[in-house]
């Protein structure tokens, strides 16, 4: 338990007409109602409540109601004499509501005289400022076509309010078409202006955010995207999302909710969470960068159609994921993967990446350890690394979820157990089975049931895996994609007799955008961006505990 530190003010003053002692101390802000009687009174208990400093979003003075405000005479009179009348204050702090929703609470109080008053406002905004992790500039970038089409209203009357009241300057772009924020972000962007980058909009526009900043991090440093062996150097700018798109999983899988202003109070008291990024890889060409879901097979397919319907919205996923399921296609490939060894976890695991993660911790310094030896002896690292295990099969899907990638669809995510920060992916492979079989799979994601344990589901947490689609062996499978249809169709042909229509390639779907080759190396990046969360907070059960008051 943190130890309560020194008190750097302390005073009697006033909160709705009652009497408390206020105090506050480098880390908290506690007021306590006073009681006139020593004697328990079991209908007057003892209120008292605390706020952290780090959790204060700012504080404004007041005019005092029959002094300044309501009398101009008073207020001019005060003036003249160059006394200041203020003499009320008001915090305005986090307050934790239902499903980790956050909301801005505010608490006034009023003091005897107003030096007092002028001494707490000053105190207390000392120690907002000596937060060296809080954001002062943020570039913005707004999706105007993000899900329902709400971003630029989401932000202009949800977001940039709180902003104005934390004293956050922003530089705001509403993008023109898509990758313009990433190109912006490539080229033009004047990061070193900013204290964080934050995107409006869903997962396509975080990806959007993290193809240009990733990017920009190489090109800095000299190192080639291409390779695939290359160790990629991190991002040093923490990106906010502000959720306004269809599925939001990176939102909801770091914060808990779905919800704008929990999302900016995040950003404004300087959260800071880090994240596994995949590289995705062809024949050593660098193809897209993924933090959440690659999906080949079901989920593939899944976005290919609903690309078409982008019109409806969200519920084009759900309409589309429907129309696959019916489908029911099959592809064969081979998929090659490097266990994570060493590691804590499992993907089995029943506990979950909970805020302050000791899972990640732990792994995010083993693997930043290996890497080093890796620099020093890049051979007898390559051993130690253990070994390749090889699949060849029939699959409905074949999934690496970097995270949980929970949403609002599946509140626990495809990988329940999955890390935000442990430098491993979660490869889960979903053989060829029955309709009835996938759709109780496909249930599972919303009930308690382990999806996972079915004899047709496998899982590994893994570092690196590499998937090759039958008829693929070469290099060439665009090209094959593109000029072998007969080849296509004689495969389906022999093994689809049938239904005579089955398509022999899925495509990737790389975090919502479809990739253009099906032959890919994948290398998971440990802590290669931050974000501006902490991961989902458990509910404080025993709150009483943790407050100093009732010490
Ligand atoms: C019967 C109910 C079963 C419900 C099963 C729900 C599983 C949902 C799992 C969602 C996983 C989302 C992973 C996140 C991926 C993001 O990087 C990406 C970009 O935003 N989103 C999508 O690709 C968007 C992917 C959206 C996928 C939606 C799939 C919907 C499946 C519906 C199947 C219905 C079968 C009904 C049979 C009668
Ligand atoms: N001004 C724009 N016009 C058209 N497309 C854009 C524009 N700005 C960004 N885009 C593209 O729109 C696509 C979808 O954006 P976004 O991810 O924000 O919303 P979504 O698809 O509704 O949500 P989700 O990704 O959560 O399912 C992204 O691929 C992005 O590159
Ligand atoms: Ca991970």
């Amino acid at each position: 338990m943190e130890r309560p530190s020194r008190l750097l003010l302390v005073s009697e003053l006033r909160v709705r007409n009652s009497a408390y002692d206020v105090s506050l101390s480098r880390s908290l802000l506690t007021w306590k109602r006073r009681t006139s009687s020593p004697v328990y009174h079991p209908f007057r208990p003892s209120v008292c409540h605390s706020v952290s400093v780090s959790e204060i979003i700012s504080v404004r003075e007041e005019e005092e109601e029959n002094g300044c405000k309501d009398d101009g005479s008073w207020k001019k009179i005060n003036e003249r004499e160059g006394k200041d009348c203020r003499q009320a204050f008001t915090v305005l702090h986090v307050e934790r509501c239902p499903q980790h929703r956050w909301r801005c609470a505010e608490v006034s109080f009023t003091c005897p005289e107003a030096a007092l008053c002028q001494r707490w406002v000053t105190g207390i905004r000392e120690q907002l400022a000596a937060i060296a992790s809080r954001p002062k500039q943020l570039l913005v970038y707004i999706n105007p076509y993000s899900g329902k089409q709400h971003g630029k209203h989401i932000y202009e009357q949800k977001v940039a309010p709180l902003f104005a009241l934390a004293g956050v300057t922003t530089h705001v772009i509403v993008t023109e078409h898509a990758n313009y924020a990433r190109d912006h972000l490539r080229t033009e962007a004047e990061l070193k202006k900013f204290d964080g980058v934050v995107c409006v909009g869903g997962d396509g526009m975080f990806s959007e955010i993290i193809h240009g900043l990733i990017w920009r991090s190489q090109v800095d440093g000299g190192v080639d995207p291409n390779c695939a062996d290359e160790s990629l150097l991190p991002s040093s700018l923490r990106i906010g999302i502000i959720p306004a798109g269809s599925t939001d999983c990176i939102c909801f899988a770091t914060v808990g909710s779905n919800d704008p202003v929990t999302s900016a109070l995040h950003i404004i008291v300087g959260d800071s969470q880090p994240m596994d990024v995949c590289s995705v890889h062809h024949n050593n060409t660098f193809l897209r960068y993924s933090v959440s879901l690659l999906g080949y097979g079901f989920y593939g397919d899944v976005l290919t159609d609903s690309e078409r319907k982008r019109w409806m919205g969200p519920a084009r996923y759900d309409l589309s994921g429907v129309k696959m399921f019916l489908t029911h296609h099959y592809y064969e490939g081979t998929v090659s993967y490097l266990p994570a060894r060493g590691i804590m976890g499992t993907p089995r695991d029943a506990s979950r990446c909970r805020s302050g993660c000791v899972i990640c911790q732990h792994n995010g310094r083993l693997i930043s350890k290996k890497a080093e030896r890796y620099q020093m002896d890049e051979e007898t690292d390559r051993e130690g690394e253990g070994e390749w295990k090889t699949i060849r099969g029939k699959f409905l899907a074949i999934n690496a979820a970097s995270m949980s990638c929970a949403c609002p669809r599946s509140p626990k995510g495809l990988s329940p157990a999955a890390h935000l920060a442990d430098g491993t992916t979660d490869l889960i492979l979903v053989r060829k089975c029955s309709r009835f079989d996938f759709l109780r799979h496909l249930l599972r994601h919303t009930s308690k049931d382990d999806q996972f344990d079915l004899n047709f589901v496998e899982v590994h947490r893994v570092r690196r895996f590499c998937f090759t689609p039958r008829h693929c062996q070469s290099d060439s499978d665009l090209d094959l994609r593109e000029n072998g249809k007969h080849q296509i169709f004689g495969q389906i042909c022999r093994n689809h007799p049938a239904c005579g229509c089955a398509p022999a390639y899925s495509s990737w779907n790389c975090d919502g955008e479809i990739l253009t080759h099906t032959a890919i190396d994948v290398r998971v990046h440990s802590n290669l961006i931050k974000l501006f969360a902490r991961g989902i907070e458990e509910p404080t059960v025993f709150d009483d505990l943790t407050n100093p008051c009732a010490i």
